[in-house]
């Protein structure tokens, strides 16, 4: 690999699936590029975030499945081997080595500089390497002709409680890469990572007990979700304890002791692990902000482009996680597309950038079409907005609901199936802002739904998109059939 410039004509800071993505645009947009990295190429998402926790779930939700096949839950009833499912993982990361990524990066040509990245002033990054008794040598100057763009994510955030960083906390790493299974985990939080945590390790033996502040699960989704989530846990064998808080947390016993949770009330549960999933912060603490007027610390507010807002000379970019648009990879890496081609169109010259809604360079599908789903038992996929988002932008609608396990595509997926859907219709533009499905193997339904929200489709058109039988697809035409009445 070309390591002999030290000028480029973009700087990449971080190797996550953003910054890849961000440098391939770049590159294939005829400009050198550069990408640094502290850890590992790949990123959060490959080696402790989507693919192991994805990797976990996967035959977890197999045997929940197939537990609900005629013919087929007998031969499923046991118990998971925990060690094919943990080397399954293993395998899945790479054993969290980067070699894999390596040929990749220079097939397209773009250069890897290994170490952390700071900035020290307008275009310029220093490059500290990861240790110098490894071969790291100096710290290197790299300067951007063109554009910095951060792509450095976010690490978990734990809350303020005396006592926890002596009780070693699992974070999302620690829950996506332990080679134990825990007897009894505490999980604490109730979003998207302690949903899917519960739902794996549960599922791997665990003995599960949530501790949920707010009233419910997953509540940035449809109420319905969180609460048949919560619904199939509790049926596993989880506890979920809402409206309650943790004010301490302590090993007594040293190091290799069960942790104590205290909880608001006076009360201590006993565990052998606590899981803090309680959000996010952005990793901008160190990276040099205020040598270019920036606040560190914070997340990086971008425009449409994802260029940061109030830098003189427009030359620093933010994309991915640590903008807080949406903390999803494949959301980052759609900001990774657009801020690519305005990187490439600023460095031509381009008088007159696209960037009005779904114009070539504006990240619209960042506020109109979000995607997500949710690898719990049952699967939750949802894109744009809730009926309640909806209302609180003041937007006029009509909500529509429907049973999923009357869908005859659903009624021969499982016995049993349970599952719902909701399309949520702004009335004066006459078209979906809103779908969430609820049930087994809806996620694969979703996109649907992204093109329906995305592409604007009028109720009218979508009622000539004919869903095959017998699939679950036809819940869109039950859905259709209760709006048009
Ligand atoms: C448990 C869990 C499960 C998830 N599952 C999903 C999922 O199923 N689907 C989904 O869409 N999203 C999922 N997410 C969210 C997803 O992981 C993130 O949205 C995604 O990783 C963001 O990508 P990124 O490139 O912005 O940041 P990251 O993946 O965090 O990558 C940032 C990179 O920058 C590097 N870096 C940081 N600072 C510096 C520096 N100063 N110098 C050099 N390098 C630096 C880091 O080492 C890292 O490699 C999950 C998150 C978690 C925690
Ligand atoms: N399948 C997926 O798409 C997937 C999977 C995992 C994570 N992610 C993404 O990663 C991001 C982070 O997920 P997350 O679950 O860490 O964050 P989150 O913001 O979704 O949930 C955090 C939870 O912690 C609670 N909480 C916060 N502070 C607390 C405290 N002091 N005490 C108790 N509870 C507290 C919140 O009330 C909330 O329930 C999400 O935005 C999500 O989209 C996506």
């Amino acid at each position: 690999m070309n390591q002999a410039t030290d000028e480029y004509d973009v700087i990449v800071l971080g190797a996550g699936p953003v910054g890849e993505n961000l440098a391939d645009r770049t590159r294939a947009a005829g400009l050198s590029t550069v990408i640094v990295e502290r850890e590992l190429v790949g990123g959060e998402c490959s080696y402790w975030a989507c693919v192991p926790s994805k990797s976990l779930l996967r035959p977890v939700l197999a045997r929940a499945e197939a537990r609900h096949v005629p013919g087929l839950r007998q031969a499923v009833g046991g118990p998971l081997s925990a060690a094919d499912v943990l080397a399954h993982r293993d395998k899945q990361v790479g054993h969290w080595k980067d070699d894999g990524a390596l040929p990749w990066l220079e097939s397209v040509g773009i250069d890897l500089v290994r170490g952390h990245g700071r900035l020290v002033g307008p275009q310029r990054v220093a490059v500290t390497p990861p240790d110098v008794s490894d071969g790291g040598g100096a710290e290197r100057i790299l300067t951007a002709r063109h554009a910095v763009a951060v792509c450095t994510g976010t690490r978990a955030a734990l809350p303020d409680l005396p006592g926890i960083a002596e009780v070693r906390p699992w974070t999302s790493r620690e829950a996506t890469s332990s080679g134990v299974v825990p007897e009894r985990l505490v999980v604490v939080g109730g979003g998207v990572v302690a949903a899917e945590m519960a739902t794996a390790w549960s599922g791997l033996g665990s003995r599960v007990t949530m501790l949920v502040r707010g009233s419910g699960l997953l509540t940035r989704i449809e109420p319905f979700a969180g609460e048949l989530v919560a619904e199939t846990l509790r049926e596993a064998g989880a506890e979920i304890r809402t409206g309650t808080s943790v004010k301490g947390v302590a090993r007594p016993g040293g190091a290799e002791g069960p942790v104590t949770v205290t909880l608001e009330n006076g009360e201590r549960l006993e565990a052998d692990e606590v899981l803090f999933a309680t959000g996010r912060a952005p990793r901008t603490e160190d990276l040099g902000l205020e040598t270019v007027g920036l606040e560190p610390g914070g997340w990086l507010s971008v425009d449409e482009t994802c260029r940061v807002r109030d830098v003189p000379g427009g030359w620093l970019y933010a994309v991915g996680d640590v903008n807080h648009r949406a903390l999803l990879t494949h959301q980052g890496k759609y900001q990774a597309r657009i801020a690519g081609a305005a990187i490439g169109a600023r460095a031509r010259d381009v008088p007159l950038l696209d960037t009005d809604r779904w114009g070539a360079h504006a990240t619209t599908a960042d506020e109109a079409a979000v995607p997500q789903v949710v690898f719990t038992d049952p699967e939750v996929a949802a894109v744009g907005l809730t009926a309640e988002q909806a209302e609180a932008e003041g937007r006029s609608i009509r909500v529509v609901d429907y049973d999923m396990g009357q869908v005859e595509g659903s009624v021969l997926y499982g016995d049993g199936y349970r599952g719902r859907a909701r399309m949520v219709v702004d009335l004066d533009r006459g078209h979906p802002i809103g779908v969430t499905f609820v049930g087994p193997g809806v996620g694969e339904l979703l996109h649907s739904a992204t093109v329906a929200v995305a592409g604007e489709v009028p109720i009218e058109r979508l009622w000539h998109a004919v869903p095959s039988f017998p699939t679950m697809s036809e819940v869109w035409l039950r859905l259709l059939e209760a709006y048009r009445g």
